[in-house]
Order: C-alpha cells, then structure tokens, then sequence
C-alpha cells in the first residue's frame, strides 16, 4: 500500500508576510487530510524556519527544494542536508527540471544530492522529465531511464525504494500545459517497469512500493482526474501551492481520488 503524498513547491516565492497569510488560511484545509495522506511544502531556504514554526504540530513536513552533495565546507551558496534537517526538514527535492536546465546540475551531480539527502535520513524526492523537443523524438523512456539511473549507480536500487520518484515533464511545467492522462499514466508504467528490469529479484518490492506523484500545471479542475491514475501517488504541486484553496481543494481531491473518505477526515 502506498501513501498519497501531496507536496508544495513554492520555488523562489514568498515573503515572511505572504507566508504566514498562506500558512493561516491553507493549514485548517490540510490538517484534516494529514492521517491519510503525507502533506508537506517546501519553500525557500531562508524561510524554512518560519514555516517550520507554522506548520508546530500540524503533523503537515517541511521540505526542502535542494540539498548539496557536501557534508560541510567551502560550498558558497550551498546548503547541506544536515542543515536542513536540524531545520525540521522531512523531504528534499533533488534534480528539479529547474535546477537542471537554469544551474546545470548533470544527472551524476543529482545523483550525489540524492545520496548526501538521504544518509541523513531525509526523503529525497527526485524529479526526472522530458523535454518537449526530447518527447517528439522520443526519447522520453531513454532521458527518464538515465536520469534514475544515475541514482541507482549512486545509491543503489534498493535505497531508492524508501525515495520518492516525481515525474515533471519540462514542457508541463509552470505553462498551464498538463500532460494528459495517458501520457502520465503511461512514463509512470514505465517507470515501474524500468525499476522491475534493474532487479528482477527485488522487482516486486521497488516497481511497486515506490511512490511515484505527477507533477506540471496540476491545478483545482484537474487533480482529481490525475490523482485517479492507479501508478500516480500524489503530486508535486508548484504554482497553485501558493493559493491557499487551489492547494486546499486538491489536497481533497489526492484523498477522494486515493479513496478516503470524507467521514475518515479529520475535523477539529
Ligand atoms: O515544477 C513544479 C513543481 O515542482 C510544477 O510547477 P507548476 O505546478 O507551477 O506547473
């Protein structure tokens, strides 16, 4: 059984006003989804402890949108996974489409933040995606495969069962372009099998125990029908994260969709 996961990326956005507006009106709306599904935000470094202080008991993680490879030392700019949990965080995002493109970061080079995430007991979340100039030639299978395994060559496969794979194809991202259905439906299948082909004797365990989420352009009108996909585990929501009953409604529609019902939320 895998647990819903709903996760905000807020990427560089956000005020110490705006985040504690955000944080009054938004956690009434996740608190009463957080038995049943793991919620968390994730919103820039310096205000990780604001947001930590927010979110107190809620049971609602902190998350990070990066982590370095490096334990400690002279990294300008760079801020370590121990750092980011002795700051509260749960997960960290790793390999953003963002992070790749605009900074460079090489598949080798996430491949080391995901370990540096983890030996610190964080859950990494690793994002893999296509370009759209890579899905018309198809090759999304190929960029996807190398991107996981860059990790597997780090960490190994079965340290990558206790991660969280999202796939945010690049095109979808931030443009209001969605991918459809069967395109989600289909990479996450093909995510699985390509976990079930790397260890045929621990296939069973990973291809099916890994959580895999959608992210790109998931907004209020379309989570449901992607949260519905039997392979998708939840989502990585960017823009409609910072809009308290956007991200409210489609944390409902993560529990409706995974099959919790209403009456098994909590109210108080
Ligand atoms: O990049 C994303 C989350 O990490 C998706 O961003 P949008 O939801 O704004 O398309």
């Amino acid at each position: 059984m895998r647990k819903p996961i709903l996760i905000g990326n807020w990427k560089m956005n956000g005020s110490l006003q705006a985040n504690q507006a955000l944080m009054v009106r938004v956690l009434p709306r996740l608190r009463m989804f957080r038995k049943s599904i793991d919620l968390a935000v994730c919103p820039p470094f310096p205000y990780l402890f604001q947001v930590r202080d927010l979110l107190g008991y809620t049971g609602i993680m902190l998350g990070a949108q990066n982590a370095s490879a490096f334990v400690s030392g002279a990294y300008t700019g760079e801020v370590s996974a121990t750092m980011l949990q002795e700051m509260g965080c749960r997960y960290a995002l790793v390999g953003h489409s963002e992070r790749r493109a605009l900074f460079g970061e090489s598949n080798q080079e996430v491949a080391a933040r995901y370990r540096s995430v983890q030996s610190v007991g964080l859950t990494p979340v690793l994002c893999v995606g296509e370009t759209l100039e890579e899905r018309e030639s198809d090759q999304t299978a190929l960029v996807i495969e190398q991107q996981l395994q860059a990790v597997i060559d780090e960490v190994g496969l079965t340290a990558m069962a206790s991660g969280i794979v999202a796939y945010e194809p690049v095109w979808a991202i931030g443009t209001g372009r969605t991918a459809t259905p069967e395109q989600v439906s289909a990479v996450h299948q093909q995510i699985r099998r390509f976990f079930a082909r790397s260890a045929p004797e621990a296939a069973e365990d990973i291809s099916q125990t890994v959580r895999i989420i959608y992210g790109g352009s998931v907004k209020a009108g379309n989570a449901y029908e992607l949260f519905s996909l039997a392979d998708v585990d939840g989502g990585l929501i960017g823009g409609a994260s910072l809009h308290a009953d956007e991200f409210g409604t489609i944390a409902g529609a993560l529990a409706e969709a995974s099959g919790i019902l209403e009456g098994e939320c909590e109210t108080d």
